[in-house]
């Protein structure tokens, strides 16, 4: 697993990029119509708060002049207007939150394509440029994403109108300030509404100031809470051998060491996001004394009625607010951004060409072309050399040589995995099939896993019983619809086995193993490469291999040693 370094990445404009396909594809017209239509409910919500303003200067004024009669003949057209605003407010969250949902899917399918194309997986977890736990970053921030993107920018459209709604009240019931200062006279227009965007704006100066921070700190924490869940996911996957080496301690070592991360920059964002919520809150209570001081000149000339000081403080407590939109949504904006760089990262890595170095070329033939072929290290330093080789159909050729001599990096690279190098290496990709030395047993039926990587119904039932016949699991033909963790359920020697099986399945013109039998007793390898000679006499085969008894089962062999390869016909 990869473990995550305690830098910040700078933050880039080109991390917002990520917002903008999904508006552009072909889900477009739904993805604005829904924008557009939350956006008109939320300017129609706006306009009701609006017309409550108004509502409670008429109201307040007749109910302190005591006229109760027209009081209550106000009210049903009240009831009714908040029984509207209410279904508005209700209906616009309901078509934000499918707007998510939309956004969030399309975007984690566009995500777990380009993940699985080209090999980004492993690419994303072997290559030089690599973005820790990609499961974090495609299962929880795509949905963040969407759902912070929205709130915020729903917000923001929110707080704009009733930016503009209000201002315009405010300016027009607010009236002028006019006052004499050192043989001057001031005469300004709209001060009120000039009061409270200058106090925002000093308060959002604090909140930058103090909160700053805060961005990096969210940024680190997803990553090392990431870390911990991939260090837990370590010890779920290879509990057996944790188990065997007892290895309890050293596991409660290095998870305490993702926690103490954890801890430490928590701290961090706990400090911070104390002073964030300080500041806004400290500045919401005192808010209002700036409209009281504002306002006092008019009190004091007898010229507030309460009807009055209430729509006028209703407008100032709008327009204040739609100017703290950055202050309340500070945090949140922080987590955002943190998001989008995250993702960004996750964009560049995957898209990042792995049209380097050794090149693959597809033919139609079972013919394997090795052309100039050197094996590097991603620092550079050379592996081994393999130079031209041609293997014609129905060879089968043995790779050996000692440990750390490049026999599995000679098969990554036919299999395009291997990019750090040069050459070009070119055979029928579709008809070929590798079986690593670890095989993968993806959890379910035995069926899915024999069949893999085609679906289950791909092989009718008595031809997956012969291939386990084959390879000595006749045993588990009548089991082919259990589902189990057979992964877990097999022994490794069983896990190779099932992997023949699947080359017996696949019948491909082109079979590599990788040290595919190392986990078998003799008699059961004897028994597969006979099963392969039988069932598969004209495969191409190219072997990776240890074992000398392996020998007769080849016609050729590759001996790579000292950072070269030698050709050679086998003797049987
Ligand atoms: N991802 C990697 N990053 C850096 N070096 C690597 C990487 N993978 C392999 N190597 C190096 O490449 C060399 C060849 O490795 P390779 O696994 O091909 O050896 P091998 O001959 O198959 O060994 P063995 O018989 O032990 O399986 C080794 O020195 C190894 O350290």
């Amino acid at each position: 697993m990869q473990t995550t370094d305690d830098a910040t990445p700078p933050h880039s404009l080109a991390d917002w990029k990520v917002l903008f396909p999904y508006w552009k594809s072909e889900e477009k017209w739904w993805a604005w119509s829904l924008l557009g239509g939350t956006i008109g409910l939320s300017v129609l919500y706006v306009q009701s708060a609006v017309w409550f303003g108004a509502w409670y200067h008429r109201f307040f004024d007749a109910f302190f002049a005591g006229e109760v009669g027209r009081c209550l003949g106000m009210l049903p057209f009240y009831l009714l207007v908040t029984l509207g605003s209410v279904g508005v407010h209700a209906t616009q969250t309901y078509l934000t939150q499918v707007l998510s949902m939309r956004w969030r899917l399309w975007n984690t399918k566009v995500y777990l394509r380009q993940y699985l194309s080209e090999e980004a997986y492993y690419r994303l977890e072997h290559g030089p440029n690599r973005a820790d736990n990609p499961d974090q970053r495609i299962a929880d921030d795509l949905s963040q994403m969407t759902v912070q993107t929205l709130k915020l920018g729903l917000d923001a459209i929110d707080a704009v109108t009733t930016l503009l709604s209000f201002a315009v009240v405010l300016w027009n019931i607010g009236g002028v300030l006019s006052f004499d200062w050192h043989g001057h006279h001031f005469h300004i227009p709209g001060y009120l509404f000039l009061g409270a965007v200058l106090t925002s704006l000093v308060a959002s100066g604090i909140l930058e100031r103090f909160g700053a921070p805060l961005i990096g700190a969210n940024y680190r924490q997803q990553h090392f809470d990431a870390d911990l869940r991939a260090g837990l996911m370590d010890v779920r996957r290879n509990s057996e051998q944790i188990a065997f080496y007892g290895g309890e301690n050293a596991e409660q070592l290095r998870l305490s060491g993702y926690l103490t991360h954890i801890a430490t920059n928590w701290r961090t964002v706990v400090r911070y996001t104390w002073r964030v919520n300080f500041i806004s809150e400290f500045y919401t209570g005192v808010a209002t004394i700036p409209l009281w001081l504002m306002l006092a000149p008019k009190a004091m000339a007898h010229a507030l009625s309460f009807g009055l000081y209430s729509q006028i403080n209703s407008a100032y407590t709008q327009v204040r607010i739609s100017l703290e939109w950055f202050i309340f949504n500070y945090a949140d904006l922080a987590t955002l951004r943190s998001v989008l760089q995250r993702l960004g990262e996750f964009e560049r890595v995957v898209s990042q060409s792995s049209r380097s170095g050794i090149v693959r070329f597809a033919s139609e033939t079972p013919v394997v072309q090795i052309r100039d072929l050197t094996l590097d290290r991603p620092d550079g330093a050379p592996i081994a050399r393999i130079g031209d080789l041609t293997i014609q159909a129905g060879e089968r050729w043995l790779v050996r040589g000692p440990s750390g001599s490049g026999k599995s990096t000679f098969l990554r690279a036919l299999a395009g995995l291997w990019r750090h190098g040069r050459g070009e290496v070119s055979f029928n990709m579709r008809q070929a099939m590798f079986l690593p030395q670890r095989s993968y047993v993806p959890s379910g039926t035995l069926r899915q896993a024999l069949s893999y990587p085609a679906t289950p119904d791909h092989y009718d039932t008595a031809f997956c019983q012969q291939a386990l016949e084959a390879v000595n699991l006749a045993g588990y033909g009548h089991r082919l619809d259990e589902a189990a963790d057979w992964g877990a359920v097999l022994s490794p020697g069983e896990q190779q086995r099932l992997a023949v099986a699947r080359a017996l399945l696949f019948r491909p013109a082109i079979l590599f193993l990788d040290e595919a039998t190392s986990a078998l007793d003799d008699v059961n390898e004897r028994r597969l490469y006979e099963a392969l000679l039988f069932f598969l006499p004209h495969t191409t085969c190219v072997s990776v291999a240890h074992h000398d008894a392996l020998r007769v089962f080849h016609d050729r062999e590759i001996v790579l040693g000292s950072g070269k390869a030698a050709f050679s016909a086998l003797e049987k």
